[in-house]
């Protein structure tokens, strides 16, 4: 008893003078927040007084030569100057952003070291701060120094420094839970990073943005953070392990440590809808760096196909609800296969008589470039020339004739007319500043300049490939390539069907990806070489020609990807299950570091319990140790009940929660659903064109809801109709994954089979009397 108080004192002693130190560390960030500000005001009056400048400076005079390449010179330094004044007003907003930040909560760690003997004591927050004497105040949780607070127990521990690996002595670990500038909570802990903050911000109400969790970083989670090494990482997860955290707080930790290098614009991550685009979008931002950019599949697809509508993931799912025969499946799968994206680099590597589709460019109606005058040029190259070195050459002989075209038509009387009726503006702007040695070589190259103008559309042409005429050379290959499963008459189908949907302007899914591969690789386009690295969320939706053709797209980027096998939501009918080995046979030669995740933190204990039962690899799954209700099973007789049923659920649950999700298996159910419930409440339909999530009783299909989290969850129809198929038990656990405190499921008339086979211990069963009844 009496060592119980004399601890209890010790840890009130140490918290005084930990707060001491807080309220220290405050005053500097104040005064720094000060000298930044002032700073940062002054910047903006000097870029807008450049600005003002800008317009007196810059009066253009087009008439006389000498005074126009004045005002050039006079307009480029002009330009220097606003960029420059923006360059630092940008360094100082971030510098103020930064303090703001650290104001709140300036630091969440404490390590006390001995390194040879030298004893230090560091802080560690989301940023560096040092005061007049440059000591260190705070650490940035990215510093060598600062993995000893993530991967250390106490006693002797290594970390890597730039110039190898260093020994300490961890002596120390604390933690601090700050908040408005004051320790709210602190211990000392043994543990990485011990369990009763993580219990504290776990226990916390979602919000409508993903937080970071530096201050909470698990061991495990670390690792994929801070390796700079691997090429290719994968991190397969279970549901709620940290995989998105991780990647976010992983592009924080590369931006830091290539600070000169690296800028954001360099890092793309694919993500599965905008929901969860606008989800994430504050974590980056609230370490002090600017957000990577994000894609999802379909918006990379679509900007790829000009005037084509590509099918999506969503379309196909709900497509494939209704009907899917086993052939069907076969095609999909064989044309969403890897092998299958090495039949078509194998086709443009064929030499032989084959003339590629061509289409004729059209001018003002009329064919400049027939297709047939396209197809002899190309033709009349080697026969042993690659198909995509005849196309570059093909493309030149044509820019080559356009030229000599346009040196014609300079010198046709109606273009002579043209030149001599120009304004003095066009006729400067034409000239281009250019010095001429006579009036008539001045008066030709306005001439040729005025009809390379005119014609500019067909250079466009060129340049952009558009003579070739992919469609048809994508169903030549394809008549190539039967597989053996299917019969000439099928496969024969199969072709027409794509080239009416062509005709139609739309494009499956699962030749979206082959088309591009085949146009990419014979016209030497389509790549973006700036990228350095590529993250890809929820690769289990992706298809082996999904992920060739994404990494062939950005060829020097380093690639991460992550997901979790066990939420295979669209693809569990064609892809083998064991993707990871699938990934090794499609990056070979990449050196892979794999990681797995298997404690999920999402989640109350019982709602991950119950969720991970449902998958065979229910015994890999490892619950966060958070206490919760168990979830409830109500299974209703009819239809109007279980609306019934769900509107008393979250009238409930809304008490409680700012949020709570309603989710359904597919779209057109979140819409019935919505189109009953909404004439007695305020619910929101959630579509894939929404961006964000507002607060309140949401309605949204499962799929919708992939990588988001809620406080509540209530599932809508889980019932034998619904889910009764192997695959729907990949659903049924994304689904209950989704929930942090609360989940409530509705079944109507008979359960589904996959909730019945679970042990009756995990979740609360009631059957709901019939209205007459009750
Ligand atoms: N180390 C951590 N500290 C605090 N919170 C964490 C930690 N790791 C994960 N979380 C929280 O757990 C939840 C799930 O994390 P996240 O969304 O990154 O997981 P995920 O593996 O991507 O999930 P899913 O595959 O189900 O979409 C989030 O609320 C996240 O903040």
């Amino acid at each position: 008893m009496a060592q119980t108080a004399t601890n209890e004192k010790q840890r009130q002693l140490a918290q005084e003078s930990e707060q001491k130190r807080v309220t220290t560390v405050l005053n500097e960030i104040k005064q720094q927040l000060t000298a930044a500000t002032d700073k940062l005001d002054l910047a903006q009056q000097e870029t807008h007084r450049i600005e003002l400048n800008y317009g007196d400076n810059t009066k253009v005079n087009i008439t006389e030569t000498d005074d126009r390449m004045e005002t050039n010179a006079a307009v480029q330094q002009q330009k220097n100057l606003v960029a420059s004044s923006i360059e630092s007003e940008k360094i100082l907003t971030r510098q103020v952003q930064v303090l703001k930040d650290l104001a709140d909560s300036p630091y969440f760690g404490r390590i006390d070291i001995d390194e040879d003997g030298q004893k230090d004591t560091l802080y560690i927050g989301t940023a560096t701060l040092q005061n007049q004497a440059e000591d260190f105040l705070i650490y940035d949780w990215r510093a060598p120094i600062s993995s000893i607070y993530y991967n250390g127990t106490l006693g002797p521990v290594t970390y890597d420094t730039p110039v190898g690996q260093q020994k300490v002595i961890l002596e120390k670990k604390r933690q601090f839970f700050i908040t408005n500038g004051e320790i709210k909570n602190m211990f000392d802990t043994n543990e990485t990073v011990g369990d009763e903050i993580l219990q504290t911000v776990l226990g916390q109400q979602n919000d409508e943005h993903m937080r970071n969790i530096v201050a909470t970083i698990q061991k495990e989670q670390n690792d994929i953070i801070r390796n700079t090494t691997s090429e290719l990482l994968v991190v397969q997860g279970v549901a709620g392990s940290g995989k998105t955290s991780a990647i976010l707080q992983r592009i924080a930790y590369l931006l830091y440590h290539a600070r000169n290098q690296l800028d954001a614009d360099q890092i793309i991550l694919f993500s599965p809808n905008r929901l969860f685009s606008n989800y994430i979008s504050q974590v980056l931002p609230s370490l002090g760096e600017k957000n990577m950019r994000q894609v999802t599949l379909a918006e990379f697809l679509t900007q790829r196909f000009s005037g084509l509508k590509v099918e999506s993931l969503f379309e196909r799912f709900e497509k494939d609800q209704h009907s899917f025969p086993e052939m069907a499946k076969q095609l999909h799968r064989y044309k969403e296969s890897a092998a299958f994206m090495t039949q078509i680099r194998n086709y443009v590597r064929q030499t032989d008589d084959h003339v590629l589709a061509f289409s004729s460019i059209y001018f003002e109606g009329k064919p400049f470039f027939n297709k047939t005058e396209i197809q002899k040029i190309y033709s009349a190259l080697p026969k042993a020339m690659l198909p995509r070195d005849k196309f570059l050459n093909t493309k030149n002989t044509l820019i080559k004739r356009l030229k000599k075209r346009i040196a014609k038509d300079a010198l046709s009387d109606e273009i002579q007319e043209a030149v001599s009726l120009l304004n003095e503006y066009q006729y400067q702007t034409l000239t281009a500043q250019k010095q001429f040695d006579s009036g008539d070589a001045e008066f030709n190259f306005v001439a040729r300049a005025l009809v390379r103008q005119r014609y500019q559309v067909i250079y466009d042409a060129i340049y952009n490939d558009y003579f070739m005429d992919t469609y048809e050379e994508y169903c030549h290959f394809l008549a190539q390539c039967p597989p053996d499963f299917a019969s000439d008459a099928i496969w024969t189908t199969m072709i027409e069907q794509v080239r009416n949907d062509i005709e139609a302007h739309k494009i499956h899914l699962e030749d979206a990806v082959p088309l591009l591969y085949l146009r990419d690789l014979l016209t030497g386009s389509g790549q973006n070489h700036s990228m350095q690295y590529l993250f890809v969320d929820e690769m289990q939706d992706y298809s082996a020609a999904q992920l060739i053709y994404v990494k062939h797209a950005f060829p020097n980027a380093k690639l991460t990807l992550l997901g979790d096998s066990a939420q295979d939501i669209f693809t569990a009918e064609y892809h083998p299950s064991d993707f990871i080995h699938e990934i090794t046979e499609i990056f070979p030669k990449r050196k892979i570091a794999l990681f797995t995740l298997l404690k999920s933190y999402r989640s109350t204990k019982p709602i991950t319990d119950f969720a991970k039962e449902m998958l065979l690899t229910a015994d890999k799954i490892e619950a966060f140790a958070r206490e919760g209700h168990k979830p409830d099973y109500y299974l209703c007789p009819d239809q109007m009940q279980a609306l019934t049923q769900v509107t008393r659920l979250t009238n409930d649950l809304l008490q409680k929660y700012p949020t709570v999700a309603i989710l359904t298996k597919t779209t057109q159910a979140a819409n019935q659903l919505y189109t009953a419930l909404k004439v007695d409440h305020p619910v929101t339909l959630i579509s894939d064109q929404d961006r964000g999530i507002p607060k309140g009783i949401l309605i949204l299909p499962i799929y919708l809801a992939k990588g988001l989290e809620f406080d509540a969850v209530v599932g809508y129809d889980i019932s034998q109709k619904t889910y009764h198929a192997d695959g729907d038990r990949d659903i049924l656990y994304t689904l209950a994954s989704r929930a942090m405190h609360e989940l409530k499921l509705v079944g109507i008339q008979a359960p589904s089979p996959i909730l019945m086979n679970l042990k009756s211990n995990l979740y609360h069963y009631h059957e709901v009397t019939p209205i007459s009844e009750s």
